[in-house]
């Protein structure tokens, strides 16, 4: 089983028995700036914690229970969370599910200098696109899925020849934000129209940074931008709000995939 074959020596600040991503991933070279790196003390004291709610034990079990949603399978998807001037970001191509604290990456939000930088790692692909979500929308924590049901939808609004998700009169769409500012407060109503808009992907996921900038300008209330035939990026304030979400929204892109197999409209007469 190829899975064992991970199981090979372990970093020596591992203590727990799961194979972490530094063992998946030894072909990636190693880059550090040694200089701005905290002392390597330093460096294990921000990812070394007890407390199951520090945002590098968070993130391991977050992804371990997207994988099971399928929503960070083969790799793919992830989660960065914003912790005050500390960014907490996944390694590039790891299974997800298997990361432990250690494989974390920190960066200095101020500086964007990496704090910790695990050996032969290195930072997620999607760095650009969780930054975006920090430094726009102030979020606390965005998340990235490859969620089969995001990825439908977007084909179907493709096939429908529109760049935005539309849907109308579900109980589920209560769980998402109407926006952002005071007049924006709380979630959007039974009767309000969601909408979140879609881009098309590129070759390499560092390169979707502009265009979804571009789409959380233009709709400033979101909290989500769709990826075509690719996912979802949805973020929150904080780890709840990101997580909440990207279930509400997972559950009415599933809805609206069946919905369309019955051929029945997503806005309802
Ligand atoms: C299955 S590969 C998927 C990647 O190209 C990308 O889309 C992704 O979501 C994860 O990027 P990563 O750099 O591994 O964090
Ligand atoms: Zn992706």
């Amino acid at each position: 089983m190829a899975f064992v074959t991970l199981q090979t020596p372990r970093s020596p600040h591992s203590s727990t028995k799961n194979v972490g991503a530094e063992q998946q991933c030894r072909q990636f070279p190693r880059s550090r700036s040694k200089s701005k790196m905290a002392t390597t003390h330093d460096a294990e004291a921000l990812i070394t914690s007890h407390d199951p709610h520090h945002p590098a034990n968070l993130i391991c079990e977050l992804c371990k229970k997207f994988y099971t949603l399928g929503w960070v399978t083969g790799t793919g998807g992830g989660t960065s969370i914003r912790d005050g001037e500390r960014i907490y970001i996944a390694p590039s191509g790891v299974q997800k599910e298997l990361m432990k604290p250690q494989d974390l990456f920190v960066m200095d939000y101020a500086t964007r200098e990496y704090l910790r930088r695990p050996p032969v790692l290195k930072p997620s692909a999607c760095t650009p696109l969780f930054m975006a979500a920090f430094t726009l929308r102030g979020a606390g924590c965005c998340i990235h899925t490859h969620s089969k049901d995001a990825v439908l939808v977007t084909l179907l609004c493709e096939a429908a020849g529109t760049d935005v998700f539309e849907i109308q009169k579900l109980e589920q769409i209560k769980g998402i934000p109407k926006g952002y500012g005071e007049e924006k407060k709380g979630n959007l109503g039974y009767h309000d129209r969601l909408r979140i808009p879609i881009i098309d992907n590129t070759a390499h996921e560092e390169d979707l940074k502009d265009t979804l900038e571009a789409a959380i300008q233009q709709w400033p209330d979101t909290h989500a931008v769709l990826v075509k035939r690719h996912g979802i990026y949805v973020w929150g304030k904080d780890v709840a709000q990101a997580k909440t979400q990207c279930e509400s929204l997972d559950y009415i892109f599933q809805l609206a995939v069946e919905m369309h197999k019955l051929g029945l409209p997503w806005i309802p007469k």
